[in-house]
């Protein structure tokens, strides 16, 4: 057997002609990225890749350096490809044409906000929370018209939630970003101590129905799952409190929080009956103005992708690469198309430093449905 000092010997010349042949091969992918900016040619090859790496793990016999080759070549190719985008010109960054930095939101005596819900709502506490008691602003109905109240121009701001921690992400609400003309600017996080309301002189033994938004409902699911009571899913946590109040009936209660109870008349038959203790929710602020604060921390993205070995790991290299790290990553399928994937990320950085740009660029050039949905 030979001695390890002699084996390690050899793999570090092999390692330094590694080195030297990686230096040879990165100066080739910067004359065609001079090449693709002259012609116009986009910077990923898919079928140059598939192909090359077909060839290559042809030559090789045994099942795990196969493997092993595609998985090498594979990476070789995309430091490859994120080089070039490095090289292209920031003239003709997407980022630079299609937002603006800003050094704060302009808010003043006639900035309108919308949010859904009625008053009491945890939309409203954001709001308050985000723009001060002051701030002018309407109610819209559904998830749904807040965004569009926004993309039409009717309000200049708009609240909604999108994620929970005991319940996770909010459905819909990544969808309505993804589908409207709008940009996520802020984010507020409010805590959501959700309450068991109802009228004076309610006793708990003598309920058959609870009401509230099926996240109430959600993150109550313990204290819930103790009772019989029906679980009646409606519009917003404000919205159930004030059924209960109007419908003016013992058997019924409500899951909201307490500024809501107060706001309605009807007593707190019960503090805090959601599971986890610090149950938090967080908003997105949004505006149709293409914006973002040069203090913004955290830039959202969504892409699709097709379920493909390798595909999404590929993507998240552009990060790698480029020193960004990711805080937040959320997926499902597509609808209408199968097996494709649509992703959400979240990433911290801000739209204005050259590393988040580069990998932005990389990704948008190898995804589908590419969309920065705000740095904020
Ligand atoms: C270098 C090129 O650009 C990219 C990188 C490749 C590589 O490193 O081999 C192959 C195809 C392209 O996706 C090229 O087009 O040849």
């Amino acid at each position: 057997m030979r001695d390890l000092v002699d084996i390690r010997k050899d793999i570090d010349q092999i390692d330094q002609k590694i080195v030297r042949l990686f230096e040879e091969r990165m100066q080739c992918s910067e004359e065609v990225a001079e090449y693709k900016k002259g012609t116009g040619k986009p910077i990923y090859d898919r079928k140059r890749e598939q192909e090359k790496i077909e060839t290559l793990t042809k030559e090789v016999g045994p099942e795990f350096l196969k493997k092993g080759t595609e998985e090498l070549f594979l990476q070789l190719m995309s430091i490859g490809r994120r080089y070039q985008y490095s090289l292209l010109s920031e003239e003709d960054s997407y980022v630079r044409k299609k937002f603006k930095q800003v050094d704060r939101l302009e808010i003043n005596s006639d900035t309108k906000v919308v949010y859904q819900g009625i008053p009491g709502a945890y939309q409203e506490q954001a709001m308050v929370q985000f723009f001060g008691e002051d701030i002018s602003h309407f109610t819209a109905e559904e998830f749904k018209d807040v965004v569009v109240a926004v993309d039409e121009g009717k309000a200049d701001y708009g609240i909604l939630p999108i994620e929970n921690t005991s319940a996770g992400t909010v459905s819909g609400i990544y969808d309505l970003l993804l589908n409207h003309d709008v940009c996520v600017v802020g984010e507020e996080t409010v805590e959501c101590n959700h309450a068991l309301v109802g009228i004076r002189g309610t006793d708990l033994s003598k309920v058959t129905k609870v009401y509230s938004h099926p996240q109430g409902l959600m993150q109550c699911k313990e204290f819930l799952d103790e009772t019989k009571w029906d679980q009646v899913r409606i519009r917003n946590t404000a919205v159930a409190a004030k059924k209960v109040a109007d419908d003016n009936d013992c058997t019924k209660v409500a899951i909201s929080s307490e500024r809501a109870a107060k706001l309605y008349g009807l007593d707190v038959l019960k503090e805090k009956v959601n599971f986890e203790g610090n149950n938090c929710t967080r908003f997105v602020v949004m505006s149709k103005k293409k914006q973002y604060r040069k203090d913004a921390k955290k830039v959202s993205i969504s892409f699709s992708l097709p379920h493909e070995t390798g595909s999404l790991y590929n993507i998240l290299a552009h990060f790698m690469f480029n020193d960004v790290s990711m805080t937040n990553i959320e997926s499902r399928p597509l609808p209408n198309r199968q097996w494709e994937y649509g992703f959400y990320i979240d990433v911290a950085g801000n739209l204005n430093e050259p590393g988040i740009r580069n990998a932005l660029t990389g990704i948008r050039a190898e995804v589908k449905d590419f969309k920065i949905l705000g740095n904020f």
